[in-house]
């Protein structure tokens, strides 16, 4: 199909729409099985994720499948479940301090701004788990480095400039600006640069997640360079924190919205007999915190941005339509999980027993579940991002009661290359402890 021919905006069938001089979006379970499990290139957009810059590049800005896939297997072995669970009891320890942080501020009668809480928090466990040391945000309950906002400016700069390459390379992709390190990822750099720097020094480290990258280096030097563990140090800094923070902030959101479901949950948590701080073992066992983060993941997927693969020399079939090489074809978490032919009329609703009903449509919705993306190039972290939801839900709901300040009061967010919300304090109450 010959794009130039059809005015921007139009829906080919319902499930096609042209939303681009060169990029059609694809609204069909057909888009994941054909687009994403494909060994398409990635688009152009992913480019500008190489961070700090264009000398970095990483395996979410490597658009190549085939060098992707290299880059893939090298870094593999650090996001293993089996490697993340090592490191659990040192996540536990960060659980108590947050734990703690929640208390204090209870007792202090100060409400929460989850966004910041949820996603120091994450910050933490990524440090912990990347470089066997915590960043500290925990501790000092603060936005250090202000690396959070930082990282909100961030992604709207690469959401938007990632669709035009060429502002980018005359403006920060400019090699005067790579030379004075005037990035706006710099912060995400700077961390990275001081947390391998005081790893060096750590005679406590781990098989954490360097040390696993290092052990295939030294195993396969010709086929990865020190770079690379550098850069895919970063990009995990730079994914693994908003993304939690947006899927924890949806689930209580949600929740406080359905109460019936929340008063069920508690149930299901209370009467489970949960270690002081939830094993990640303990929360797979819970079959409706299960099926509400599931639901979480569905209906507020934190990645919002399309997901883009270019069309391979020959054209492709999608959906029953041939689109000629170079043509951008995009899968969008959230129009996917919207579709009512694969998550029933109610798809526009909130509804985690959805996930407890009939084997064959949960089979079928599983499959269709695109939070994390699909094929070559899913979401490694989601291993780690699976713990801590799991970990962090069952803590909360069973030890706090939470209520918004503003009962009722709408969050706010925008889709960047996350949608995180903010701008909905709650009040936290201790419940008795176990
Ligand atoms: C609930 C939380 C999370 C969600 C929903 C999520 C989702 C995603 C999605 C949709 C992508 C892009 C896939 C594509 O472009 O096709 C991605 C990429 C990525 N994520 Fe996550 N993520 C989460 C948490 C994490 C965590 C905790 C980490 C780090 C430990 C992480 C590390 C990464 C990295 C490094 C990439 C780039 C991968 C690549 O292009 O090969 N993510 N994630």
């Amino acid at each position: 199909m010959a794009l130039d021919v059809l005015p921007q905006g139009l829906s080919l069938s319902g499930k096609l729409v042209r939303i681009a001089y060169n990029e059609v979006s694809i609204s069909d379970p057909d888009g994941i099985e054909q687009v994403l499990k494909s060994k398409m290139d990635k688009g152009e957009w992913y480019k500008i994720t190489s961070l700090p810059d264009s000398r970095f590049i990483n395996q979410m800005s490597e658009t190549n499948a085939k060098r992707h896939m290299e880059k893939q297997k090298n870094i593999a072995s650090g996001y293993t479940l089996s490697n993340i669970i090592k490191s659990e009891p040192y996540i536990d320890n960060l659980f108590s301090l947050f734990r703690s942080r929640l208390d204090e501020l209870a007792a202090a009668k100060q409400p929460i701004k989850f966004e910041q809480w949820f996603n120091y928090l994450a910050f933490d466990i990524v440090g912990e788990v990347t470089f066997s040391r915590q960043f500290g945000f925990l501790v000092q309950g603060r936005d250090i480095g202000n690396a959070i906002a930082n990282q909100g400016f961030l992604t709207l700069y690469l959401s938007v400039v990632g669709y035009f390459q060429w502002v980018h390379n005359l403006l920060l992709a400019n090699p005067l600006i790579e030379y004075f390190n005037l990035q706006p990822a710099m912060h995400v750099f700077d961390t990275c640069v001081a947390a391998i720097d005081a790893r060096s020094k750590n005679d406590k480290v781990r098989k954490d997640m360097i040390e696993q990258w290092m052990d295939t280096r030294r195993k396969h030097p010709e086929s990865m360079d020190q770079k690379e563990i550098f850069a895919a140090a970063v990009a995990t800094i730079g994914a693994g924190a908003d993304t939690i923070s947006a899927v924890l902030q949806a689930l209580f959101y949600y929740l406080l919205r359905s109460p019936k479901t929340f008063d069920l949950l508690r149930e299901e948590i209370d009467n489970a007999q949960l270690s002081p701080i939830p094993s990640y073992e303990e929360t797979q066992k819970l079959e409706l915190l299960q099926a509400c983060i599931k639901e979480t993941y569905r209906f507020h997927s934190p990645v919002s941005l399309n997901l883009s693969r270019i069309s391979p020399p020959g054209g492709v079939t999608v959906c029953g339509r041939h689109f000629e090489p170079g043509v951008v074809l995009s899968v969008n978490p959230w129009a996917i999980h919207r579709l009512t032919s694969v998550f029933g009329p109610d798809a526009d609703s909130f509804n985690p027993h959805r996930w407890l009903g009939d084997p064959d449509s949960v089979r079928r919705m599983d499959r269709n579940m695109v939070a994390f993306g699909a094929g070559y190039n899913q979401c490694p972290g989601r291993n780690l991002a699976h713990l801590e939801v799991s970990k962090a839900a069952a803590l909360m709901v069973r030890d706090y009661d939470i209520k918004q300040v503003n009962p009722g009061q709408e969050w706010k967010f925008m889709s960047h290359f996350a949608a995180v919300p903010h701008d909905w304090p709650c009040w936290v109450t201790p419940r008795k402890r176990c």
